[in-house]
């Protein structure tokens, strides 16, 4: 899309909202590469989330996430799918803001509903999910609100309608920053 001038487009919103499946389809659309920061970690160190969160602890998982989105800021014509958290740190939005933040904002009942079989989440990992959704999402609501654009999904919502409306969207939020 000649809009974005080739800057990157970063996906931030919790854990299921959708960013690795969104965004997949969304670089094939702006005729972008995608990456999606969870695997790029995930390869650099061998091994699972769960196991990083395992055997050296949340603070060194989000560390590793700070190196990697500081990596991928040197290129262009990125799509990037983020880890829920990389709006816990500052620091991580000296490079989110040289791109365009897209929030993918879904309501806690459509995450739980889409995550309740998956142990692949290390925070999820406990016996109230949906409590440990909602307090993370609280956390975190504000942050993922500096995005420069925000979509609302619901249940019905499927991955090709999201794009769609992000395409539109786009433009606008361009134009309007002039
Ligand atoms: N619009 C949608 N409709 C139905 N299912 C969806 C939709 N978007 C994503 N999913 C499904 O929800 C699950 C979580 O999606 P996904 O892995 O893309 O989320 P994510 O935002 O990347 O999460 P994380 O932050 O944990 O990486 C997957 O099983 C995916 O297939
Ligand atoms: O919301 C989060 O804190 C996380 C989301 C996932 O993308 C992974 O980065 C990890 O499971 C942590
Ligand atoms: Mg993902």
């Amino acid at each position: 899309m000649k809009e974005l001038k080739g800057i990157n487009v970063f996906l931030v919103g919790m854990m299921g909202t959708g960013k690795t499946t969104v965004g997949d389809l969304l670089a094939r659309q702006l005729g972008y590469s995608f990456v999606d920061t969870d695997n790029v970690i995930e390869k650099a160190a061998g091994k699972s989330i769960n196991q990083i969160f395992a055997d050296e602890g949340e603070e060194a998982f989000r560390q590793l996430e700070s190196e990697v989105l500081s990596h991928l800021s040197a290129h262009t014509r990125l799509t990037v799918a983020t880890g829920g958290g990389i709006v816990l740190k500052r620091f991580n939005w000296s490079y989110l803001h040289h791109g365009l933040v897209i929030w993918l904002d879904s309501p806690v009942e459509v995450l739980m509903a889409r995550l309740q079989n998956d142990t692949t989440r290390p925070l999820l990992q406990n016996d109230n999910p949906a409590q440990a959704l909602q307090t993370i999402l609280d956390q975190r609501r504000n942050l993922y609100a500096e995005a420069d654009l925000h979509i609302q999904i619901s249940a019905e919502d499927r991955p090709e309608q999201i794009v769609s409306r992000i395409m539109a969207e786009i433009p606008h939020k361009l134009k309007s920053d002039d």
